[in-house]
């Protein structure tokens, strides 16, 4: 195992029931992290989102975009995308997420928020395109943001600041019980990027 992730923190679990999200803490060193923040700005194909909302065709402020080990099709905000094929830096990345939860990952959803203006709504990713109960690994970069979590019954929240290279884990039934949600916040001026590794189903991951 590399020695960058000699010094981790130590895990903390978030939420007290139905479900796991694990909070690992900064797992890339702040140097090599504002150089991963730098790349994916520069060599990612970001793209405005596009969602249909209470009926409006909407383009979001947030930029977003969607690799993937094939063109897989994903639909959410009543939306489609198709995937771009993985580059070398998110190949990368994605080595460091599955060495460190040992979990496989076939696709990846970024985000790009600009400033703290930019954020997002409840919800949960539980699209019929996941895996039922899969691990969906939140990669961050860039400017810490507020991460909350509301459970959908109980509304008992969570909350998180995701740091700068920190990486998040949700497991098992916590799509199904809990939200999540970026709040957007007037302390944030810069830019943040985020990753959500995620599996996708397909036959070699039934
Ligand atoms: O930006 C984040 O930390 C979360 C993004 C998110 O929840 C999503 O892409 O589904
Ligand atoms: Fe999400």
């Amino acid at each position: 195992m590399n020695d960058l992730f000699a010094d981790q923190q130590p895990l903390l679990e978030l939420l007290p029931y139905d479900g796991s999200a694990v909070y690992y803490g900064q797992v890339l060193p702040s140097v090599e992290a504002d150089d991963y923040f730098h790349r994916l700005w520069q060599e990612i194909d970001w793209q405005h989102d596009e969602a249909i909302v209470y009926g409006k065709h909407i383009i979001t402020k947030r930029k977003v975009a969607w690799y993937a080990d094939q063109p897989f099709h994903y639909t959410y905000s009543k939306t489609t995308k198709t995937a771009q094929l993985w580059t070398p830096l998110l190949l990368e990345l994605r080595h460091v997420v599955e060495a460190l939860t040992q979990v496989r990952f076939n696709s990846c959803l970024l985000n790009l928020y600009h400033d703290g203006s930019e954020g997002m709504a409840w919800h949960s990713d539980a699209e019929k395109e996941l895996l039922q109960d899969g691990t969906i690994a939140s990669l961050s970069f860039g400017v810490e943001r507020k991460f909350s979590f509301k459970h959908k019954v109980s509304q008992e929240t969570r909350s998180i600041q995701l740091e700068h290279g920190s990486l998040l884990v949700m497991q098992g039934t916590t799509q199904s019980h809990w939200l999540h949600s970026l709040p957007t916040t007037k302390k944030a001026h810069n830019a943040r990027i985020n990753l959500t590794f995620r599996q996708i189903r397909t036959t070699s991951f039934e």
